[in-house]
């Protein structure tokens, strides 16, 4: 579980983050929304400790993060898996070296050992014949999958993910969604993913939280968003039309 209390954090004059308060809880995918420019990549970065913030105080599980010195929280951060955009594998990296590469930098398993968990943590992502290969020989979709591998090679309690649809079709979209909604529950991690597709949201939206200029505006489910009365909510979820279609079909089913 993540507990974040009343943290603020500005640049300059710019107050991006202000006041929010939440829970993300385990065996859960918790997802952050709100549109462009709203905070959320601040927040995530926030959360794992990439900024600094000015106010608040981030907890994982009974742990302070915020009142932790440098050492505490490295060792912190071996809990954290976290998925970036783009995937950031490294290019001169095979499939399996760039899984194992958390491994080879933070435990003393033998190398056997670590073979084991590089073809678990592949095998667990349906990557099945590509650990020789190299990211630019991959699909794109797959290269995400490699990414989610390498994230979970370490057996996170955490898992971040920093939009892990960018850049890919809907199918293979859901494909992803499913896969780190699965990962959740399996190993009972608390994940956070911070999103613009509203698929994702509808899809594995266990919990939702939505930002609006840096402030806490909504949070609830993925079975709540549709009837939720929070206008700039409104305005963001049902901007899409087929959105408003599904919320109308399931009104008038209700009424
Ligand atoms: N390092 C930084 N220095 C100064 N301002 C920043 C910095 N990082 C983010 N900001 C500002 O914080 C605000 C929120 O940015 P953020 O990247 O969190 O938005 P976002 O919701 O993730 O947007 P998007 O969906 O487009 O990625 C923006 O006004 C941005 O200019």
């Amino acid at each position: 579980m993540i507990t974040i209390q009343n943290i603020c954090k500005s640049f300059d004059d710019n107050l991006v983050l202000n006041d929010i308060s939440t829970v993300f809880e385990p065996g859960k995918t918790n997802l952050i929304i709100g549109r462009s420019g709203s905070g959320k990549t601040v927040l995530l970065k926030s959360i794992v400790g990439l900024h600094e913030v000015d106010q608040g105080d981030i907890f994982y599980d009974d742990r302070n993060f915020t009142q932790m010195n440098h050492k505490l929280r490295k060792k912190l951060r071996q809990e954290m898996g976290m998925v970036f955009q783009g995937g950031a594998l490294f290019d001169s990296f095979s499939v399996e070296e760039n899984v194992r590469f958390p491994l080879d930098m933070f435990t003393n398993k033998s190398q056997k050992e670590k073979q084991e968990r590089v073809d678990f943590c592949l095998d667990r992502v349906n990557i099945a014949k590509a650990h020789k290969l190299y990211p630019a020989e991959i699909s794109g979709g797959m290269q995400k999958r490699v990414a989610i591998a390498r994230a979970i090679v370490m057996n996170p309690k955490y898992l971040f993910c920093d939009e892990p649809n960018s850049g890919l079709d809907p199918e293979t979209s859901l494909v992803i969604d499913e896969l780190v909604h699965e990962l959740t529950v399996d190993f009972n991690m608390t994940t956070v993913i911070n999103t613009h597709d509203m698929n994702s949201v509808m899809e594995i939206g266990d919990r939702i939280l939505f930002i609006s200029e840096g402030v806490k505006t909504w949070e609830g489910t993925k079975q709540e968003i549709l009837h939720a009365q929070n206008k700039k909510l409104q305005e963001f979820v049902f901007a899409n039309k087929t959105y408003r279609e599904i919320r109308d079909v399931k009104i008038e089913k209700e009424s």
